[in-house]
């Protein structure tokens, strides 16, 4: 029998493939990305990771076991020990500047999918919150694996490629995808088809993650001043 994840994993083919071949990844395996897109995304998934971590934690939270609870404290933790802590050191080599982190407004879209992972924390069970969160490990292992062996000109983009890559990474996403499939297997038909809704908007919200940061996406009207809008739109670094 397939397993749930399996399911899931069917059911987002089209979006799957949509974030693989989106022209911001393709950029970064080939080395092609302007880096003040580059830059523009390291800023925004810095406030989407810091909320991530969060959202991880509210599931340690939500867990009726203790080892669970741990495990998913632990992974808060490596968010922000592995990530954001790469993130940094992205940040000092592409010389962001004080001013720039000063004035750093969340974007719609990192703003919304980040809302959109508090939401189902809220309100979900820790299947749901798992569902949630599970397109932001396996779609960023999937682009790791297929451009393990891309050689990008631009340093910053192999380290990209290789964190994602790695067998770190992967352990902790076989470890959710198991999770995942334990606990739809004790799930009632309603939770599993919220499950399924939360695993399938959170996919849509990866490859708008993409298309952000290679639009330099703004709010419409007058909200946030971006560090892009502190002279990054003209400057490469
Ligand atoms: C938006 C997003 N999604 C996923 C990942 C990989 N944890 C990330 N860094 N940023």
């Amino acid at each position: 029998m397939k397993k749930f994840t399996e399911h899931l994993r069917e059911k987002a083919h089209s979006v799957w493939e949509a974030n693989l071949h989106h022209p911001f990844v393709k950029g970064i395996a080939d080395g092609n990305l302007p880096l003040v897109n580059f830059t523009y995304y390291v800023l925004q998934d810095s406030y989407y990771l810091s909320h991530f971590a969060r959202v991880q934690a509210m599931a340690a939270a939500r867990a009726e076991d203790l080892y669970t609870t741990s495990r998913m404290a632990a992974h808060a933790q490596g968010t922000n020990d592995a990530e954001l802590a790469l993130h940094e050191t992205f940040m000092k080599q592409l010389q962001i500047t004080d001013e720039e982190l000063a004035n750093f407004e969340p974007a719609p879209t990192a703003y919304h999918y980040t809302s959109h992972l508090y939401r189902v924390a809220e309100s979900g069970s820790l299947g749901e919150i798992i569902a949630a969160i599970l397109p932001c490990y396996w779609i960023y292992q999937e682009i790791g694996k297929r451009f393990k062996e891309a050689t990008p000109q631009e340093p910053i983009y192999q380290e990209w490629i290789a964190a994602y890559g790695g067998e770190w990474f992967s352990q902790l996403v076989q470890e959710q995808i198991f999770r995942l499939d334990e606990l739809a297997d004790k799930a009632s038909e309603s939770e599993k088809n919220k499950m399924t809704r939360h695993f399938l908007i959170s996919c849509e919200y990866e490859y708008l993650f993409w298309e952000m940061a290679y639009t330099l996406e703004k709010w419409p009207v007058s909200y946030g001043t971006f560090a892009t809008k502190v002279g990054r739109e003209t400057r490469n670094v």
